[in-house]
């Protein structure tokens, strides 16, 4: 079976800075790989173009088998919508939205209305009993486990996660990671999951490295 990713001789540059070249990438189902690097190595940016958040300079990606550099902007949001959970470093919780109506949004979003997933991913979080909040009454940990709740609510192929544990107490940081892991191993997902932690890297079944040499 190929690769459930597929990232072949991916560039990005900003202006005439290069971020990134020559960067090769399979991740399997199954499997959650840890991706480590320097700050500024470019770990945001090449999660942002898997995703065709960002547009690459080259390089092809391919997601299940469908290219997803070659699709208009439109189909690639219906598929980053269907297959994909990204956990964003910033959480980018919607504001005006309930803790849980943010949770629930990518189910909505799918026509997939699921109160009952939500309770669960709530719970599954550590959040339970908050779902009514606002995120303004949240911490930071806890907007945190909002952004990965939401990411994984509607059991993406491939998610995504920018330094998921990142703002969160060992507890949850294990928490968080045992989410993932199971999301991956019972859904057959896979999980490319940026990280200075090396807890949490010692968790992945495999390690990439992001630097001058590109992606080793
Ligand atoms: N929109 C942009 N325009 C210009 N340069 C950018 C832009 N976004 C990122 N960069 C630069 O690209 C490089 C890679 O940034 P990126 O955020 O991908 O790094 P990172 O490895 O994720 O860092 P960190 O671990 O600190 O989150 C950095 O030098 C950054 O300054």
């Amino acid at each position: 079976m190929s690769p459930l990713l597929d990232a072949r001789g991916l560039a990005k540059r900003y202006g005439t800075t290069p971020v990134f070249e020559g960067v090769d990438l399979q991740l399997e189902r199954g499997e959650l790989v840890a991706l480590l690097g320097e700050s500024g190595s470019g770990k945001s940016t090449l999660l942002n173009c898997l995703a065709g958040l960002d547009e690459l300079d080259a390089g092809r990606v391919l997601l299940d088998g469908i290219e997803l550099t070659t699709l208009d902007e439109g189909r690639r949001a219906l598929l980053r919508r269907a297959k994909l959970g990204f956990v964003f470093q910033a959480f980018h919780v919607l504001p005006h939205l309930t803790v849980a109506d943010n949770i629930a949004l990518p189910l909505l979003l799918l026509r997939r209305p699921d109160p009952l997933r939500v309770a669960e991913m709530l719970g599954a979080v550590g959040l339970e009993g908050l779902g009514a909040r606002m995120p303004r009454q949240l911490s930071g940990g806890q907007l945190q486990r909002v952004a990965i709740a939401r990411a994984l609510v509607h059991r993406p192929l491939l998610v995504l996660a920018d330094e998921p544990t990142g703002n969160l107490d060992p507890r949850h940081a294990q928490q968080v990671l045992d989410l993932l892991l199971a999301q991956v191993r019972e859904q057959g997902s896979a999980c490319l999951l940026v990280t200075h932690s090396e807890r949490a890297a010692a968790r992945a079944d495999r390690c990439l490295r992001l630097g001058e040499q590109g992606l080793t």
